[in-house]
């Protein structure tokens, strides 16, 4: 029998108790009804997705949102049995779900552990209880608290916490002082996101303007919060492995890893993102015509933005993907994929990054230097469509058709 490729799942929950102000992620309120309907609709989907890819095998399942603790434990268990009966999933697949401080109980985190489920990451953003209002959120430090003994108790033993830095009116201090807090915990991983003021959402209208933008910290203050970030965490630990991630040993994301090193990756439910076979597409984002779908019959209509992948594409992608990570991109890798000498390919992009000290080489590895992660959207746009798409360079890849 030949082997299975890997896969990894992203299963998406669009719900949440309420909607946080900076949020412009797909996700909002709903009955208990509408809850029920869409788990039928994600796991009719998730049979379907199975049938049409018996070739491969899932590596990891990471069940995002939205907020999935909202739903019962039992509904978690129905969709990640449905997973179960209709792909192969590996003996020691990660498998995560998103939870949020103040959804969680003793029984869920039971049901999610009989489940399988080996991760749980809480989004906490803040262990302020001002900035939590500020945010929108639902939940106190307090509450974020009970909900990680309670996963203690249950023996997760692979927590990771969501943090915001770059919250209004937030100072270096009131940072730090979050980040003791969560450090205080000893969790296994913590994310620290900037926060992006997204176009359309409460805080855009707040902080989007010139003058709201003075409530938000400048430049050089988020560039010492995130040096600071760095230093205390390293001090507990914690190695950065990621721009925004940071874990202990052995802990770090795989199913985020993957996204950065071009694993193949389907998403299901609502508006979930996939990269599969060398297409990327997302799923309807509309709720009413994601229901719509027989998904018995036909998935197309899921499939919205369905674009083919040049080698070109997937050769710009494994570099300002796989430079997220800090120890690089390897030019072995890259030659044992796509057989060219990624340090002459991009050489232009590495020769004016390196002179301007934001990239280091250290063969085979090419990578980001400190200053270069401060400024890594200016060094990636360097990677972004900088190949020709024509037959000379890759005159065997059927692929050059599209
Ligand atoms: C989409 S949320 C889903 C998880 C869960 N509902 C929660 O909020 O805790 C995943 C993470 O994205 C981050 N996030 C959401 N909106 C953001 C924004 N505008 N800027 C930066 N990070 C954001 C938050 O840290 C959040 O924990
Ligand atoms: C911002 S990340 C937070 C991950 C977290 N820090 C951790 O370490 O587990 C997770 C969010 O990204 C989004 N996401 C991840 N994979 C996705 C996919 N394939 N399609 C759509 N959204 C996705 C979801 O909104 C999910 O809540
Ligand atoms: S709980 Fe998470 S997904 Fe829901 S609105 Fe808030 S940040 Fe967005």
């Amino acid at each position: 029998m030949s082997e299975k490729q890997k896969l990894e799942l992203y299963i998406h929950i669009p719900f949440c108790a309420s909607k946080c102000r900076y949020c412009d992620f797909l996700s909002g309120e709903s009955t208990p009804e509408a809850q029920r309907a869409y788990i039928n609709q994600l796991i009719e989907e998730i049979r379907a997705q199975g049938q049409i890819l018996p070739e491969y095998q899932l590596s990891s399942i990471f069940i995002g949102g939205g907020t999935p603790s909202i739903l019962s434990g039992l509904q978690i268990q129905n969709i990640i049995s449905a997973v179960y009966e209709n792909f192969v999933v590996e003996a020691d697949a990660e498998i995560s779900i998103e939870c949020n401080p103040g959804t969680l109980d003793a029984t869920k985190l039971e049901y999610y552990r009989e489940a399988g489920i080996n991760r749980l990451s809480l989004g906490l953003q803040s262990a302020d209880d001002e900035e939590l209002k500020l945010l929108g959120r639902i939940h106190s430090y307090n509450d974020f608290l009970h909900s990680y003994e309670l996963a203690r108790a249950a023996h997760f033993d692979n927590i990771n916490i969501d943090l915001m830095s770059g919250i209004p009116h937030q100072t270096l201090h009131k940072w730090r002082q979050s980040l003791k807090k969560v450090l205080r915990l000893h969790p296994e991983h913590i994310s620290a996101y900037s926060l992006i003021i997204e176009p359309g959402t409460p805080f855009a209208a707040l902080y989007g303007s010139e003058e709201g933008q003075k409530a938000l910290p400048g430049e050089d203050e988020e560039r010492e919060m995130y040096a600071e970030t760095k230093t205390l965490l390293e001090e507990y630990g914690f190695t950065r492995y990621e721009i925004s991630n940071y874990a202990r040993p052995g802990k770090e994301c795989r199913h985020n890893i993957g996204y950065w090193t071009g694993v193949d990756y389907l998403g299901v439910g609502l508006g979930a993102s996939s990269k599969l076979k060398h297409h990327r597409f997302h799923s309807e984002e509309r709720l009413d015509r994601y229901m719509a779908v027989e998904m018995h019959r036909d998935l197309m209509p899921l499939y919205q933005d369905l674009v083919a992948l040049t080698v070109a594409d997937e050769m710009e992608e494994f570099m300002y993907l796989g430079l997220r990570m800090t120890k690089g991109v390897s030019g072995a890798d890259f030659y044992d994929l796509f057989h060219l000498n990624m340090f002459d390919l991009f050489g232009d992009a590495i020769r004016k990054n390196t002179a301007l000290g934001l990239l280091e080489v250290d063969t085979p590895m090419l990578r980001l230097t400190e200053r270069g992660i401060d400024l890594s959207n200016r060094v990636f746009a360097d990677f972004y469509e900088v190949l020709p798409r024509n037959q000379a360079l890759f005159p065997d890849d059927p692929r050059n058709l599209f």
